[in-house]
């Protein structure tokens, strides 16, 4: 009997498919931008995937039940996911989270999540916990951040100051975004298209912006983005752009890209990216310390052979080796999105990062 135990053909291997991770992807945008059209689009839409979206509703008081719907072989099915707190971005950490645990092990598996912030909610705080979450073994990873922009209202909403010189939400939310959908493209003239458009691309400089109607956009272009992921390092290396975009309204936020050659030393980097992100004492040449939103890099490390990625959203960044091994001349890329940066002070920085 005990040998039959201890009988490998006897122990239940787990099937790689059940054992995947499942991909969650942020939609997120401005209140009216067409977030909850785009999650019934991809509902309707025909697709092989059984999607899981969450709503997060705002507004509705505490302790509120959730709207979940379930599209499967093209039918609806509505469900109510109850979250402890009505809102997400501050409460989802344990409630949010376990709920959709709960929620798989009792609807069986999904192939997708999507989850619809509030319009004011901060992408950063509910990326940051998926990532750390994922960290932990959850069965759920961060694909990717979707943002709706309004069209018509994106650049009333994109300079609006905010009190006590904080970062507007609109701008975070763009800031932090993997794909932008500049939405209502119906309702505007060419010229205020075009402009919403460098406006965009003013801030994030890597992001990947499509225009459309109603949301209606191809899900290959939003779902399965790997963007938080070793698997990112490809399209970095694709969207790497060396063209740093130029906005010289002081609070605005920007994106510095710049690029290295060299290896560098993890324990330097790690006292940079400290420094910049945790410490906060990094500052430009007018005194302000740089705020950093979103940052990304891929990375010759002097004691590794593949390629490295990092990540980072907001305080939380992460190291992660690729599978790619690095051919021919070795060098850093380096991508930080945030608000008074100064590309030749970080520049310096990362390069005293460098092995020498
Ligand atoms: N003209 C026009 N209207 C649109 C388009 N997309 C969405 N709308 C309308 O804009 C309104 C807001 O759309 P929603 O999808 O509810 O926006 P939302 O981002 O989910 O809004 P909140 O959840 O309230 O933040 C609705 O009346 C939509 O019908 C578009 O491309 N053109
Ligand atoms: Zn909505």
């Amino acid at each position: 009997m005990e040998e039959e135990e201890d009988c490998p053909e006897l122990v239940p291997i787990a099937d790689d498919q059940t054992q995947s991770k499942i991909p969650v992807t942020i939609i997120t945008g401005y209140l009216g931008a067409g977030k909850t059209t785009l999650l019934n689009y991809i509902l309707t839409e025909q697709h092989n995937k059984r999607i899981a979206v969450i709503v997060n509703e705002f507004g509705e008081g505490s302790a509120v039940e959730k709207s979940l719907s379930i599209s499967q072989a093209g039918e609806l099915y509505e469900e109510w996911l109850e979250l402890r707190n009505g809102c997400l971005c501050c409460s989802v950490k344990d409630n949010g989270l376990k709920a959709i645990e709960n929620l798989m092990q009792k609807k069986g598996k999904f192939d997708y999540i999507l989850l619809e912030t509030t319009g004011l909610a901060d992408p950063g705080a509910v990326a940051s916990m998926f990532w750390v979450d994922a960290e932990l073994g959850s069965d759920i990873y961060l694909d990717g951040i979707v943002s709706v922009v309004d069209a018509k209202y994106a650049l009333q909403h994109l300079t609006e100051e905010k009190p006590g010189d904080l970062i507007n939400e609109a701008a975070r939310q763009v800031a932090l975004a993997d794909v932008i959908l500049i939405n209502k493209t119906d309702i505007v003239s060419v010229e205020d298209l075009n402009a919403v458009h460098s406006v965009v691309r003013s801030i994030n400089g890597l992001v990947k912006i499509l225009e459309t109607q109603r949301s209606r956009v191809d899900l290959s272009e939003i779902l399965d983005l790997h963007s938080f992921d070793s698997l990112s390092g490809k399209s970095l290396q694709d969207k790497f752009i060396s063209n740093t975009s130029h906005n010289h309204l002081d609070k605005s936020i920007v994106t510095v890209t710049f690029e290295v050659v060299g290896n560098v030393i993890e324990e330097n980097l790690n006292v940079f990216i400290q420094n910049l992100l945790w410490e906060k004492n990094i500052k430009n040449t007018n005194g302000f310390h740089m705020e950093v939103i979103r940052l990304k890099g891929l990375l010759s490390m002097n004691d590794k052979s593949n390629q490295v990625i990092i990540q980072g959203v907001h305080e939380l960044y992460d190291l992660e080796e690729t599978q790619v091994n690095w051919q021919g001349e070795r060098l850093n890329r380096m991508v930080f999105i945030g608000r008074h940066l100064d590309k030749d002070i970080l520049k310096q920085k990362f390069l005293s990062a460098l092995e020498h």
